[in-house]
């Protein structure tokens, strides 16, 4: 434990990317074979539902992974984490909990957690350092799925300590990109904005309803830089500490609807629908020691949204 070279020297070592038709786990499949890896071992929800602790056992015990990188989750917006709270705190305990416990049975020698900025408290200090996590109350519209997050790290560090296992974290800010999940009500604010004012400028519409008040500050990352700073971790980290991963940007959500309204070209008004909630008021988070460790993030938010707008004009069903 502690080789961190090894995960590059090896492009024919089987990987299991949990999760593969979401947004992440595309980005990081797309990177691992722009690298050449050659052997990469997807399953979709349905041919492995990760929450079956018997399942994943069989599949561990005949596929034996030798690095796993874990991005299958119960994942959606702010509406989405306060109306589903039981699917986000029980989906994300069963998969996490499975999928690093049989890593660990079967040998796996390195393994990749994904958490989210959530995990962090509500009012943490700004930039978020990773020191600030259990530091106070989180955020009520997401703690569901925050403390199924902070029980993944947890895990991955005492496996670490208990059984000198390789797991580490890495936490990522709000992200996008192709792959997103572009639902009206359950997606995060990006693609939901995309579509709903793709849909205006189509029908000719003269207004657009955004939630909140408009204020809140968030960070957002493209997806290929995260999967970029994943692999990067993966041959290059080896800790017990979880570790950012962030773009060091924020925008407030009032700039970021008019940025997507000007990338789609709805030329209408913003409505404003303040009985939906803000959510947390700011979550930017520190990444020095991510850039301490050599990565920092390369697509800026305009360039990405342009990526963005192109894939979904391509990929979704108008
Ligand atoms: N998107 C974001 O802004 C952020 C995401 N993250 C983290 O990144 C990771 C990936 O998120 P993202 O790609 O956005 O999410 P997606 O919803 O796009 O992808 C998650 C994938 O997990 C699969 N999955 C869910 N439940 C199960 C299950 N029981 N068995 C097998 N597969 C399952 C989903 O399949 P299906 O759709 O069929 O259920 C889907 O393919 C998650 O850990 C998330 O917490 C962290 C910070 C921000
Ligand atoms: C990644 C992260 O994602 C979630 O937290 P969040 O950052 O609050 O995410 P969000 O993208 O849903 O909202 C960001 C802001 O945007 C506003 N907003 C405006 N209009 C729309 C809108 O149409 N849809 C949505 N979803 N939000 C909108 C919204 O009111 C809020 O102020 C959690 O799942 C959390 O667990 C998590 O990990």
């Amino acid at each position: 434990m502690g080789e961190t070279d090894s995960f590059f020297s090896n492009k024919s070592a089987k990987i299991f990317v949990a999760g593969h038709r979401g947004l992440v786990v595309s980005a990081i499949v797309r990177k691992l074979q722009s690298l050449d890896f050659t052997n990469i071992v997807v399953r979709t929800h349905a041919d492995l539902d990760l929450t079956r602790q018997a399942y994943v056992e069989s599949f561990f015990a005949a596929e034996k992974p030798q690095y796993v990188v874990l991005a299958a989750a119960k994942v959606g917006g702010i509406h989405a984490n306060n109306t589903y709270p039981a699917d986000f705190i029980s989906i994300n305990l069963q998969i996490q909990t499975n999928v690093i416990d049989s890593s660990y049975r079967h040998g796996v020698k390195k393994i990749l957690f994904l958490g989210s900025s959530c995990i962090y408290p509500k009012f943490a200090p700004q930039p978020i350092p990773e020191n600030a996590l259990l530091s106070g109350p989180l955020e009520p519209t997401n703690e569901w799925y925050a403390v199924a997050k902070i029980a993944g790290i947890k895990m991955c560090q005492a496996y670490r300590i208990q059984h000198v296992f390789d797991a580490i974290s890495a936490m990522p800010t709000n992200l996008y990109g192709p792959n997103d999940n572009f639902h009206s009500d359950n997606s995060h604010v990006l693609p939901a904005l995309m579509r709903r004012f793709h849909k205006a400028k189509m029908e000719g519409a003269k207004e657009v309803v955004v939630w909140g008040t408009g204020s809140p500050l968030r960070e957002f990352l493209h997806v290929d830089d995260l999967a970029d700073a994943v692999i990067y971790l993966m041959g290059n980290y080896s800790g017990l500490d979880h570790v950012n991963v962030g773009s060091g940007k924020e925008v407030t959500i009032k700039e970021l609807a008019e940025l997507v309204k000007e990338v789609v070209g709805f030329e209408g008004e913003l409505i404003w629908d303040t009985s939906k909630p803000d959510g947390t008021p700011r979550k930017l988070m520190d990444s020095s020691k991510l850039a301490l460790l050599g990565w920092n993030a390369k697509i800026s938010l305009k360039d990405g949204l342009v990526d963005t707008y192109k894939w979904y004009l391509e990929n979704v069903k108008q």
